[in-house]
């Protein structure tokens, strides 16, 4: 990551004839929002002087306490490539703060910071690799998204049958224009379905640098005719989306899952991470798999958890360990889904992983065997518990845990809620096809 300082940012707006300015944040529920200004107004931007109607965005305050100001981040100033190449436009990701000063304790931004800055105190910097899976979507002619697709490509497949190639290439060519660096992409398992994997980094830049890879992806896909959507389970019958978040922790520059002499190659500390995130992971649900359709993508016989278990060798479970070992060792956590806010979710995870370490919880034993075709005894057997089985039952382990309810603070925890819960309801009552195929004819 570049560190620029004011004046690197006043210089290379000149240099680069930047004409555009987005100033972006992210809401509760993850979605991105920007304000542009003209570079007329880099001064009142680097002064931190730019305000917004903080009442407009869902989930943040009443209209009574409406005033928020943006503080940019200066190291996340970036052109993007795909706008005009004279009048450029840049952005820079913002905090969100309140007039008197503070930050805004309902900015997903800050709450992540709030538990990174608590690993710091503990020594440690938490190390963040998402993998995000999405779909490539025909659009109709008047732009209106679908899922349908005539594609037929499967895991790997390449091109022609895999379709998405020229967008997946210019996708990973405006990403690394961007600075990220690119460690693979592919065709994944459903047919439409792809993966860009981008390198790990600190959790903070990470969580920016999903909101970014997904504005770009989406950027891109339209370009190409094709609609791209991170929903988590877009079609019945095939493979949802995933974005497992592998984590590692370091401290003075050295990865401290990794233990030559430890069990299967890992430390003490990584067994009490893994055993903090099994611990929370009902209540955790909510902020890592969003949505009504969340619970979809999390069923038997598509390559998504349903257990909260863990393994070395296996993939059925929750938490994987890849092979890897030295500084890529790290823990894989299978339920996470593209919809999630990467703030909120990132921080659950630490806190929860933080959790473990300080009170030297101790994992239940791996489970090396395919949980899914063990018998319910054999499951109880070995205290192997599900997954929430929907976006209520989440919800309502979410209102039970305390540690994820401080994470989240007063604030986004009551709106979260709220907005949720409304979700749910909003879902329960409507009639869906399910049905009208199930009953319409014979009832
Ligand atoms: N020490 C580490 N801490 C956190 N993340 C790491 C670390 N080392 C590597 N990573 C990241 O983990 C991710 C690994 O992605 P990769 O697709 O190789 O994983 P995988 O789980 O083996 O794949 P799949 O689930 O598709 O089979 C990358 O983002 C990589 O940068
Ligand atoms: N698409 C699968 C994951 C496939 C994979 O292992 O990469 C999921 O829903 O999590
Ligand atoms: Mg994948
Ligand atoms: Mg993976």
């Amino acid at each position: 990551m570049n560190h620029y300082t004011k004046q690197d940012i006043i210089r290379i707006v000149e240099e680069e004839d930047v004409e555009f300015i987005r100033l972006q944040f992210t809401d509760i529920f993850g979605n991105l929002k920007n304000v542009a200004v003209t570079t007329s107004q880099l001064d009142k931007v680097l002064a931190n002087k730019c305000m917004f109607d903080g009442s407009s965005i869902e989930g943040f305050v009443r209209i009574e306490e409406s005033d928020m100001y943006l503080y940019p981040d200066l190291d996340t100033f970036k052109i993007f490539p795909w706008r005009p190449q004279q009048g450029k436009v840049a952005r820079f990701i913002c905090d969100v703060y309140r007039p008197d000063g503070t930050p805004f304790e309902g900015d997903p931004r800050y709450i992540l910071k709030k538990v990174i800055n608590e690993a710091k105190e503990m020594g440690y910097t938490f190390n963040v690799g998402p993998e995000c899976e999405f779909f490539l979507f025909n659009a109709e002619d008047s732009g209106e998204p679908t899922n349908t697709t005539l594609e037929r490509g499967g895991y790997f497949d390449v091109g022609p049958l895999d379709a998405g190639e020229n967008a997946r290439r210019e996708m990973v060519l405006t990403l690394e224009d961007m600075g990220f660096i690119i460690e693979a992409s592919h065709h994944e398992v459903a047919p439409a379905q792809h993966e860009i994997d981008f390198q790990y980094d600190n959790a903070l830049t990470t969580a920016d640098n999903i909101m970014t890879f997904k504005l770009v992806v989406r950027t891109i896909a339209k370009r190409h005719g094709l609609h791209a959507t991170f929903m988590p389970k877009p079609k019945f019958g095939v493979n949802g989306s995933g974005m497992h978040i592998n984590m590692s922790l370091s401290k003075d520059g050295k990865n401290i899952f990794d233990d030559p002499n430890g069990k299967l190659g890992l430390s003490e500390d990584a067994y009490h991470f893994i055993a903090g995130l099994m611990k929370h992971m009902e209540g955790m649900a909510a902020v890592t798999n969003p949505l009504v359709n969340s619970y979809k993508r999390l069923v038997p016989g598509y390559e998504a958890p349903v257990y909260i278990a863990w393994s070395a060798t296996n993939r059925s479970p929750l938490i994987r360990i890849p092979a890897a070992r030295g500084a890529s060792a790290r823990v894989e956590l299978r339920c996470p889904d593209p919809a999630a806010n990467p703030y909120l979710a990132l921080a659950v995870c630490l806190a929860a992983g933080l959790d473990g370490i300080k009170n030297k919880l101790t994992p239940p034993d791996s489970v090396d065997m395919n949980i899914f075709t063990m018998t319910e005894e054999e499951k109880a057997d070995k205290g192997i518990k599900n997954l929430p089985s929907n976006l209520k039952e989440a919800l309502v382990a979410f209102e039970k845990n305390e540690l994820v309810k401080i994470v989240l603070g007063e604030h986004t925890t009551s709106k979260y809620l709220e907005a949720k819960n409304a979700e749910w309801n909003q879902y329960t009552i409507q009639v869906s096809q399910w049905e009208l195929d199930q009953y319409l004819h014979r009832i």
